[in-house]
């Protein structure tokens, strides 16, 4: 255990000399994809920026497009963008979560560049002064629910689509910062309800519980949706907003800030234990069953 440790950090020492640690879009090694993963549309009128996830089949969340992402968020916040609008091109999936290739049979070191970048591009989305919304379109089990949450307002396309942390439901724990976020929408108890029993939740039990905010009947009205929250913030001095954004989220980004290479570690250590290794072998085959 202590081995797995020791060589993670040694990886990120390495790489950045210190306990600091590496920016959203730093760890990008290979090269780039020519066609994007997400692609961007700003609204000449209002500002407001159209975040569209875009990597078929089900917008899983690996190491290209996160860095991806933490680069469009980068990008938004110089450009000084009046609004995030986080969305799916798919029909049915608005992401499926973190991507289990990339912690399948992965070398360790593999494993800490992609939850490096996974924690920093989460930080980059939680905590930005952008107004965030999330337009949800399709599924968003685990990681997908993460993104959906980190967000300040979710307007989700009902009824038949499914959202919630289910990650008890495949033997593998929500780390505290996911449960950090679900908590903040929907309280103590019903997230300790939901993430013990790795519930999903329908669209309507989801905005019962408050796990989102507006149901809609398309992906249309989401965004019709989406832009009215927004245009909530036109009088009011985004420096103020932004304050108080950091105020209301600072557990999750004190969380972060004091415990990410603690966090990295106990990633790399129970993602590569012989028990969750056969996990994801056994969920990747009933997912491969499924599809044919
Ligand atoms: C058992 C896992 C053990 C992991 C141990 C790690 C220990 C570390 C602990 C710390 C990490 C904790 C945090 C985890 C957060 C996560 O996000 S884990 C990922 C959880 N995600 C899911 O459970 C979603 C799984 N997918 C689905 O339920 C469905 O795909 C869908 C409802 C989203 C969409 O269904 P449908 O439209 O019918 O598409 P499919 O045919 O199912 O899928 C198409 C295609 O994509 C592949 N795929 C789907 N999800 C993933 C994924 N998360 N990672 C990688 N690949 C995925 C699926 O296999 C299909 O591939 P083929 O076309 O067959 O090649």
């Amino acid at each position: 255990m202590a081995g797995i440790y020791r060589s993670t950090r040694y990886v990120l020492q390495n790489a950045f000399g210190s306990r600091s640690l590496p920016g959203a879009v730093r760890f990008y090694s290979q090269k780039p994809d020519p066609a994007p993963l997400i692609n961007v549309d700003v609204d000449s009128k209002t500002g407001v920026a159209t975040v569209t996830m875009n990597s078929p089949p089900v917008n899983t969340l690996n190491t290209p497009f996160l860095n991806e992402m933490g680069g469009v968020i980068k990008e938004l916040e110089k450009n000084k963008t009046r609004g995030l609008i986080l969305t799916s091109s798919s029909n049915s999936v608005f992401s499926a979560g973190l991507d289990i290739m990339e912690m399948y049979k992965a070398p360790r070191d593999q494993m800490a560049v992609f939850w490096t970048t996974l924690q920093n591009t989460w930080l980059s989305l939680y905590r930005t002064g952008i107004p965030t919304v999330a337009a949800i379109n399709g599924h968003a089990p685990a990681g997908g629910c993460l993104l959906a949450l980190s967000c300040e307002y979710r307007v989700m396309v009902g009824p038949k689509f499914t959202i919630g942390l289910n990650e008890t439901q495949l033997g593998i724990v929500a780390p505290p910062w996911f449960l950090i976020c679900m908590r903040e929408a929907v309280g103590p108890r019903q997230t300790e309800l939901a993430l013990t029993s790795g519930k999903m939740f329908t669209a309507t039990e989801a905005l019962n519980i408050g796990l989102v905010d507006q149901l809609v009947s398309n992906k249309e009205e989401a965004l019709a949706e989406a832009h009215k929250f927004i245009a909530r913030f036109a009088k009011i001095p985004p420096l103020a907003r932004k304050l108080t954004k950091e105020f209301t989220r600072q557990e999750g980004i004190k969380y972060m800030e004091e415990k990410m290479l603690d966090d990295l570690e106990t990633f790399v250590d129970v993602a590569s234990s012989p028990s969750a290794q056969k996990g994801m072998e056994m969920y990747l085959e009933a997912l491969k069953k499924k599809s044919t």
